[in-house]
């Protein structure tokens, strides 16, 4: 354990009473001092549980971790993915610099120059209608079949993005092997019109397969013709052999390639939803984005540099305020999907146990993450991030322009969102609700019974990010910024945070039993539970 690990120990120890509505109080420049631009991107991190020393401290583990040496090391194209032996180079997809990028010693950059131009040349095809359906129509809606990371990015930023959409080009996402998904979206569409990406890195997950062919068998119920399959589906992958196997020409495969994770990949081809929905140039605006929040991530001084301090105010919480939890909070509707989408970011990458040298890690990763956008929220489980026994640090984020103002409506919910952050750091104190109860004429003994439920501790963090308005370019800068800040906690917690071996036990069991669902007969080949309901719903379907 590094020593500032202990004296942040001491430091959180010490820390007892302390209130942020008195830091507040007693240093009018505690704003100035705790926030930060990027342009028009300002961070507020001043509503933390935070002095100069705190900072000074957790900047001084970030150091004795390596922190810069290892940010050097992934930039650089080493193999930092232990487990997998592969680099980690999401930045060289969104490097708009000359500057060669080297894996093995070859520079990948012209190969990715080579993929954009090929998704640019395909996407304004589409959008210009030159791409064709088997009857000659221009297509219409377009189908990305992909699940994790081959889902939840393009589908996020589609409809983060949707007022640089067409209207008449609409995206749709099918994920879930629940055939629900896939039937509940192509009902309404018209096989001549539509275009299936198939997306998937390996190409051999199941459930993007089984809804691929499940689509293929939609397709030819109206075209009765094999060749129609070349007009309407296209692939995303790494695996150009199995796109082959699965009978889509790799003339129509966009690729990618193992040094680019599933959930750091939506700056790839996986993208080519986002670039045929708003069009090639602005998913070059993302990408834009991005490059920008990696430069600044690079050269920044640690003390001013944002994925660096929001990483490290996280594990402050985490690991030393028993936190367990971090809520995503956008006040932006088209933000929706964003909390999902960190949330496979964060817990796929920082929910390990296992350090780099294979050993027990002997403090808390990464942390659960939930959100839903504001105003939603407020009104569900904001109660217990104000009045609960836990501690539930939370990130705001909101434009100051919205794409869609009618009568003044954005200034509301950016009332809420200055209100929230305000609420949760001062609270309300026993003093305050009975002065507001006896106001309100309550007796005595009615204000001695109410006043403990109304009473806000306060003292409840927050970061702000407000911006001037959601374009591409400042979205790609806040998914950079989260992609950075994961890096960040994983690098101090010395796990590694891009392979995913979680997921594989639930697969090969899944595997398992798919046959035994074939027929009636009961099972006794597991545990008395898992026998339990495999038998229950066999009894179900007779
Ligand atoms: O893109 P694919 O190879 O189909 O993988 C899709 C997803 O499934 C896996 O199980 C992983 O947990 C994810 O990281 C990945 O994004």
């Amino acid at each position: 354990m590094q020593p500032s690990w202990q004296r942040l120990k001491e430091h959180r120890k010490a820390w007892k009473g302390l209130h942020l509505r008195a830091l507040f109080e007693q240093d009018r420049q505690r704003f100035a001092r705790f926030s930060l631009t990027l342009d028009d991107l300002l961070l507020d991190y001043s509503k933390n549980l935070i002095t100069d020393e705190t900072l000074q401290l957790l900047l001084q583990l970030a150091r004795e971790a390596g922190l810069e040496a290892r940010r050097e090391a992934m930039f650089a194209g080493e193999k930092i993915n232990l487990t997998e032996q592969r680099a980690v180079l999401h930045t060289a997809l969104r490097n708009r610099s000359e500057r060669p990028v080297r894996v093995d010693g070859v520079d990948v950059m012209p190969a990715v120059r080579r993929v954009l131009a090929r998704m640019r040349e395909f996407s304004e095809a589409v959008r210009a209608g030159r791409w064709r359906g088997y009857t000659d129509r221009p297509v219409t809606d377009v189908v990305n079949i992909g699940i994790g990371g081959s889902d939840l990015g393009p589908a996020m930023v589609c409809l983060a993005l949707a007022p640089y959409g067409r209207p008449d080009l609409r995206a749709h996402f099918v994920s879930n092997v629940d055939p629900t998904h896939l039937h509940d979206t192509l009902r309404g569409l018209d096989p001549e019109t539509t275009l299936f990406i198939v997306a998937s890195k390996t190409f051999t997950t199941q459930e993007t397969l089984t809804n691929a062919r499940a689509a293929r068998k939609w397709l030819l119920a109206r075209a009765h013709d094999e060749a129609a399959v070349a007009r309407h589906f296209v692939a995303v992958s790494t695996n150009e052999a199995e796109v082959r196997r699965f009978g889509i020409d790799p003339a129509n495969m966009f690729e990618f390639w193992d040094w680019v994770g599933g959930r750091y990949s939506l700056w790839s081809a996986i993208g080519l939803p986002i670039a045929i929905h708003i069009g090639m140039d602005r998913f070059e605006e993302l990408l834009t984005g991005g490059f920008e929040m990696d430069q600044h991530f690079r050269e920044a001084p640690l003390e001013r540099n944002l994925p660096v301090l929001l990483g490290l105010i996280g594990l402050w919480y985490n690991n030393f305020w028993d936190a367990q939890s971090w809520a995503l909070l956008p006040y932006d509707q088209r933000l929706a999907r964003l909390p999902a989408y960190c949330q496979q970011l964060d817990m796929e990458s920082n929910g390990k146990r296992t350090t780099l040298a294979g050993k027990p890690c002997r403090v808390a990763t990464g942390p659960v993450l939930f959100g839903e956008p504001g105003t939603n929220g407020q009104h569900a489980f904001y109660q217990l991030i104000h009045q609960g026994s836990r501690l539930v640090p939370c990130d705001f984020l909101a434009a100051a322009l919205s794409h869609n103002d009618h009568d003044g409506q954005h200034a509301i919910l950016l009332s809420n969102f200055f209100a929230q952050t305000e609420a949760l750091m001062r609270g309300k104190t026993r003093a305050e609700v009975e002065a507001e109860l006896a106001a309100e004429g309550l007796s005595k003994s009615q204000i001695r019974r109410l006043a403990p439920h109304k009473v806000f501790s306060g003292n409840r963090p927050t970061n702000s990010l407000l911006y001037r308005q959601l374009t591409p370019r400042t979205l790609g800068r806040l998914i950079a910024l989260y992609e950075h800040k994961i890096f960040v906690q994983g690098a101090i917690w010395n796990i590694n945070s891009f392979d995913q071996w979680g997921v594989e036990l639930g697969k090969q069991l899944a595997k398992a039993i798919l046959p035994e669902l074939a027929d009636n007969a009961p099972t006794d080949r597991h545990d008395s539970s898992t026998n339990g309901l495999i038998n229950h719903y066999k009894r179900l379907l007779k």
